[in-house]
């Protein structure tokens, strides 16, 4: 059991935007994707469920990805996009009751099973008070919320997120990685393109970094993510303790 992608290469012209990536999320593992602007850390995800042309191949839970139904894939993996547009001022409950679409689940007539995944989705998230508002009136950190909470009611077994916790402020940032490690905790496998290197130190179980399209480094983020591997991927030094990632000026 696990989502697996081998060998994968994106082109683009002449550009090699991934080069040869194999990549393994386990259920009940977060991995943090890190690696400089334009390192291919989007197009790894967005290749990895094919919304990217690309060489390789990849399965979930022994299934050929390529083999399953738009339907079977939504059941399997969860993708939160780097770019989330709301395009309209739905209801926070409605938007969340998407991830329950690959059910066939029509949002405003939810019952059993999927009125139950809503409601979860929505209390882990901390989005109770906000269930009956418009979308587009949240803030930043209760709309980073709102999208987690979608993908977490799809219940799939593997979540790819890019950059969950950008522009979010030390708490929420905190809080929707503390969202992620619930949903490995409770056996999910997660994959997470993060650009703050304490916060993948703190919670991020493995690390997968990128360089250039290539894989550089990989494996427990304790003894991966050291300050050599810092220099060397970004080009700033850096003191790794327990404490944390401080980035040296
Ligand atoms: N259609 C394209 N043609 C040529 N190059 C492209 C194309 N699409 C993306 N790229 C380039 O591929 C590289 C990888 O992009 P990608 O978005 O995957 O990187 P990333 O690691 O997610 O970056 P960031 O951290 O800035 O979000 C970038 O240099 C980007 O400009």
């Amino acid at each position: 059991m696990a989502l697996r992608m081998k060998n994968i290469a994106v082109r683009k012209a002449a550009a090699v935007l991934v080069e040869d990536v194999d990549f393994t999320v386990d259920p009940g593992r977060l991995v943090a994707i890190i690696g400089p602007n334009g390192a291919g850390k989007t197009s790894l995800l967005r290749a990895g469920i094919g919304l990217e042309d690309h060489r390789g191949s990849v399965s979930v839970d022994g299934a050929d990805w390529a083999s399953l139904s738009p339907t079977e894939r939504a059941r399997k993996i969860s993708y939160l996009p780097q770019k989330r547009p709301l395009a309209w001022p739905l209801k926070v409950r409605d938007i969340v009751a998407l991830g329950r679409f690959a059910y066939g689940a029509a949002p405003r007539s939810l019952a059993g099973t999927d009125a139950r995944a809503v409601d979860a989705a929505i209390a882990s998230c901390s989005l109770e008070p906000f269930a009956d508002r418009a979308a587009d009136t949240l803030s930043g950190g209760e709309e980073a919320r709102l999208h987690c909470a979608r993908a977490f009611a799809a219940e799939t077994p593997y979540i790819l997120a890019d950059e969950p916790a950008t522009s979010l402020d030390p708490y929420h940032q905190r809080q929707v990685m503390k969202l992620f490690k619930g949903y490995t905790e409770r056996g999910g496998g997660a994959a997470v393109v993060l650009h703050d290197m304490g916060l993948a130190a703190h919670y991020a179980d493995d690390l997968l970094v990128l360089k250039q399209g290539r894989v550089v480094a990989e494996g427990p983020t304790a003894s991966t993510l050291t300050a050599d591997l810092i220099e060397d991927v970004y080009g700033v030094k850096a003191r790794v303790t327990d404490d944390g990632v401080t980035v040296l000026p």
